[in-house]
């Protein structure tokens, strides 16, 4: 019996990088595939969604971002161990295509399969290259973007097949949208699987300056850090504003199906999220994202008029109360915002990936 072709993903890292890579996981098992993962420690961590069938393989990697001057000066070595680890267990293994999604992690798999010759391709969650899926791009036979427009280097051709989205959210795709108005409507406020900051600086504030006949309809949900929660809700409170404030939310599909505006971060996977289940959204890029990538994700919501953009430099209290008003306050415009996030949505991205993945495989071998 022959056995079923391997595909190994090269991945790492926290939500934004891992839930793509998951979501191949999951289609290529469906189509008959094995699946291995190919992480280092710190992205082993982050694993616990994966489909069970799938092997975790450990690598060592390093950055050069972080740890002193030691930790930097050992990167090249950890990074060649990394390498020479994948290289003895492709050899045996023979994978039929290895996809990287970027971030050190993926570094040794991508080098191994570059060396191997083997059918490989790389992911980018982004509107910007990442460093490491800039260094693959050319090297590779296929590179996939989950961002459309994505600025590559000369002579690269990307194909557009949009950022995977988690099982939940697909299941929650174009569900109808109750426009805001006289009766409970539902905020939703998100800062990336880390949270931000800003948003518990900015956004009660904001929102407690709305008129009195929207407060008294409005529920917050607010993803606030584990430092900031206290303040968060204690200011709700105060304000006699409904509000459910928590560090993390595990039914974000559930609640932003549910929310009739979300103010967000633009991480590629939030984007994603708002897209496939269409909401109309105000997008606080960070600022301090590597090539400004997030503010490259929104332009696609923003440009479709389904998502008004504010830069973190023009973010008060005032601005954004008066971004939220003109969402809540105008049902028509709102229902058109969330029509228009739909139709910039690629909800068929992992099976888009999945069919590059196999016509790597099949095709050009
Ligand atoms: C700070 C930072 O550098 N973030 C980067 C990180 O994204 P980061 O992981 O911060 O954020 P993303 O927006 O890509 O993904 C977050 C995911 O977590 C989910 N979620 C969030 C909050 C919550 O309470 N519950 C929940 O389930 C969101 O719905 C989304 O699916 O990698 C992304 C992909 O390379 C980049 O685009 C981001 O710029």
């Amino acid at each position: 019996m022959t056995q079923a072709p391997l595909l190994v993903i090269a991945a790492g890292g926290t939500g934004g990088h891992m839930f793509p890579a998951q979501s191949l996981a999951e289609v290529m098992l469906a189509r008959g595939w094995r699946v291995k993962l190919s992480t280092d420690d710190r992205g082993a961590r982050y694993t616990g969604a994966f489909p069970k069938a799938v092997e975790i393989d450990t690598v060592p990697s390093a950055t050069f971002a972080r740890g002193g001057i030691l930790a930097k000066a050992l990167v090249p070595f950890r990074i060649a161990g990394g390498v020479l680890s994948a290289l003895t267990k492709f050899v045996s293994d023979k994978p039929a295509v290895v996809v990287g999604f970027g971030g050190y992690p993926a570094i040794p798999a991508v080098a191994a399969a570059t060396l191997l010759k083997l059918p490989r391709m790389i992911h980018e969650q982004n509107g910007v290259l990442g460093r490491v899926n800039q260094a693959f791009a050319k090297r590779v036979n296929t590179v996939a973007c989950g961002t459309w427009p994505t600025t590559l280097p000369q002579g690269v051709e990307g194909y557009y097949v949009g950022n995977p989205v988690r099982g939940a959210v697909l299941e929650k795709h174009a569900a109808p949208y109750i426009p805001p108005g006289d009766y409970p409507m539902e905020l939703l406020i998100v800062g990336g699987s880390q949270g931000a900051r800003i948003l518990s600086d900015v956004v009660p504030d904001a929102i407690s300056r709305l008129p009195e006949h929207m407060l008294s309809h409005l529920r917050v949900s607010q993803q606030a850090r584990p430092e900031d929660l206290d303040r968060v809700t204690e200011f709700y409170h105060t304000q006699g504003i409904q509000a459910d404030v928590r560090p993390f939310f595990d039914d974000i599909p559930t609640r932003m199906s549910e929310a009739q505006l979300v103010i967000s971060r633009s991480g590629a996977s939030t984007v994603a999220d708002i897209s496939v289940i269409g909401r109309p959204s105000i997008l606080i890029p960070y600022a301090a994202a590597a090539g400004d990538h997030q503010t490259a994700n929104a332009r696609g919501l923003v440009e479709a008029d389904a998502a008004v953009m504010i830069p973190e430099s023009q973010l008060t209290p005032e601005s954004l109360a008066e971004q939220i008003y003109n969402v809540l306050a105008h049902p028509q415009g709102a229902t058109m915002m969330a029509h228009a996030a739909l139709s910039v949505s690629k909800p068929m991205a992992a099976e888009e990936l999945a069919a590059l993945v196999e016509e790597l495989a099949f095709n050009k071998q």
